[in-house]
C-alpha cells in the first residue's frame, strides 16, 4: 500500500463512563464503569443487545463522543482529553466503517476514497497512487470510476473499508460493518477485513449483535449489557465456557444446538418424583472435541445415553462440540463427574418426567 507498514495500536477502556442528558433533562447511563484492553493487532468483538452501549463505547475510541468519568488509551494516548491538532492526530490513527456504508452519493469509488487524503492535504499524485493501491488491495479494480448506486452492499462496504484505510489507521473499528449484508457476503467482507488485520497488523474492535460474526473473526470477545460488560475474554474460552447468561443466549442461536420441541414440550426444572430422565448439555472442546467420550461412558460406567442433538464446530482452527444428552437421572451426577474428570463441561436443562 506504501512504504510505511502500519502497525496497530492497543485500546484501554479505565473504568469508562458516559452519561448522555435527555432533552427532558433525566440522564441515561450508556457506558457504567467499563474496563477492557484491547490488544494491539488483535481483532476484538463487543457483543449485545440494542441499546447496550456498544456504539457508545466505539464512538470514544475515535472521540465522536467524550467519556463522562474514566479514560480510553489509543496508543497510550489520552482520547478524551485529546484537543485540536492531537484530537485530529488519534483520529488519522482510527479508522471506522459503518452498517449504511455512509459514502459519498456525489462522488466515484476513487473519490469517495480520495476523501480523507484530500482532508488531510495530502498532496495529488500521492493521492492517486495511494487510492488506487487501496482499490487493488479492495478487490475493486473494475469499479473505481463508478458510483456508489451502482454498487452491491457487499462492494460499497468494500468502499468504506478502503477510505477508512486510507490514511493508515492502527485502529479500525467496525459498526455492525456486515449487519445490512447477505450471509455470503458477510463472508466476503469478514475474509476482508481478516487479510487487512494480519497483512497491516492494525487491531480492529468490532461492534455486532451477531455471535457468528464473532466466532468467524475475532479472538477476543467483550459481552456488554446494560452498559456494563458482563464477561470478556479469548472467543474460544467464552464459547467453550461462557459464564453470564446473556453470554449463554447470544451462543444459543449459533451454536446450531438446541433442544427438539417434543423434549422441550415435556421438560421440568425441578426433578420430578420418581423415574425421570436428566436433559445434559455436555460441552467438548479443544483436545477432548473429538473423543469418543459417550462410548466410554457406556463401557466404563455401564450408564447408557440418548443423544438429542449435537454439533461439532471451529473457532479459529479449534474444534469444539456441543452434545444435548438424555440419560436416567439417578446415574446423573455419577456422570457428569466422569464427564467433567476427562474434561468436558456439564450443564443440566433440566428432567423429562
Ligand atoms: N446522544 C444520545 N443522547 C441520549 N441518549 C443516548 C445518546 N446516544 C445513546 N444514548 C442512549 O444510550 C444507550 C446506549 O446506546 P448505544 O447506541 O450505545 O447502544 P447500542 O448497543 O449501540 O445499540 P444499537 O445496537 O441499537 O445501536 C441507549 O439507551 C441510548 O438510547
Amino acid at each position: 500500500m506504501s512504504d510505511r507498514k502500519p502497525q496497530g495500536a492497543s485500546i484501554v477502556f479505565q473504568t469508562v463512563g458516559k452519561t448522555f442528558t435527555k432533552p427532558d433533562g433525566s440522564s441515561v447511563s450508556a457506558v457504567d464503569d467499563v474496563s477492557l484492553t484491547v490488544e494491539s493487532g488483535a481483532i476484538t468483538g463487543i457483543i449485545g443487545r440494542s441499546g447496550a452501549g456498544k456504539s457508545t463505547m466505539l464512538r470514544m475510541v475515535n472521540g465522536l463522543e467524550r467519556p463522562t468519568s474514566g479514560q480510553i488509551l489509543v496508543g497510550g494516548q489520552d482520547v478524551g482529553a485529546a484537543q485540536g491538532a492531537a484530537l485530529r492526530a488519534i483520529r488519522r490513527d482510527v479508522g471506522m466503517i459503518f452498517q449504511h456504508f455512509n459514502l459519498l452519493a456525489s462522488r466515484t469509488v476513487a473519490g469517495n476514497i480520495a476523501l480523507p487524503l484530500e482532508v488531510a492535504g495530502v498532496p495529488k499524485a500521492k493521492i492517486r497512487a495511494r487510492v488506487a493501491d487501496l482499490i487493488h488491495r479492495v478487490g475493486l479494480d473494475a469499479q473505481s470510476d463508478r458510483y456508489p448506486a451502482e454498487l452491491s452492499g457487499g462492494q460499497k462496504q468494500r468502499v468504506g473499508i478502503a477510505r477508512a484505510l486510507a490514511t493508515e489507521p492502527k485502529v479500525l473499528l467496525s459498526d455492525e460493518a456486515t449487519s445490512a449484508l447477505d450471509p455470503e457476503t458477510t463472508q466476503t467482507v469478514l475474509q476482508l477485513l481478516k487479510d487487512i488485520n494480519r497483512e497491516l497488523g492494525l487491531t480492529i474492535l468490532l461492534i455486532t449483535h451477531e455471535m457468528a460474526v464473532v466466532r468467524d473473526i475475532a479472538s477476543h470477545v467483550a459481552v456488554i449489557e446494560g452498559g456494563k460488560i458482563v464477561e470478556a475474554g479469548k472467543t474460544y474460552d467464552v464459547f467453550t465456557a461462557p459464564q453470564h447468561p446473556t453470554t449463554r443466549s447470544f451462543l444459543s442461536g449459533v451454536t446450531g444446538v438446541t433442544l427438539p420441541a417434543f423434549i422441550k414440550g415435556q421438560m421440568h426444572d425441578d426433578r420430578p418424583s420418581g423415574p425421570c430422565e436428566e436433559v445434559l448439555r455436555v460441552t467438548f472442546s479443544g483436545k477432548h472435541a473429538t473423543d469418543p467420550m459417550l462410548a466410554l461412558l457406556t463401557r466404563d460406567l455401564g450408564i447408557a445415553v440418548n443423544i438429542l442433538a449435537g454439533a461439532v464446530e471451529e473457532i479459529g482452527t479449534q474444534p469444539f462440540g456441543n452434545l444435548l444428552l438424555s440419560l436416567d437421572a439417578d446415574k446423573g451426577a455419577e456422570a457428569r463427574a466422569y464427564l467433567e474428570r476427562h474434561g468436558l463441561l456439564t450443564e443440566v436443562l433440566g428432567y423429562v418426567g
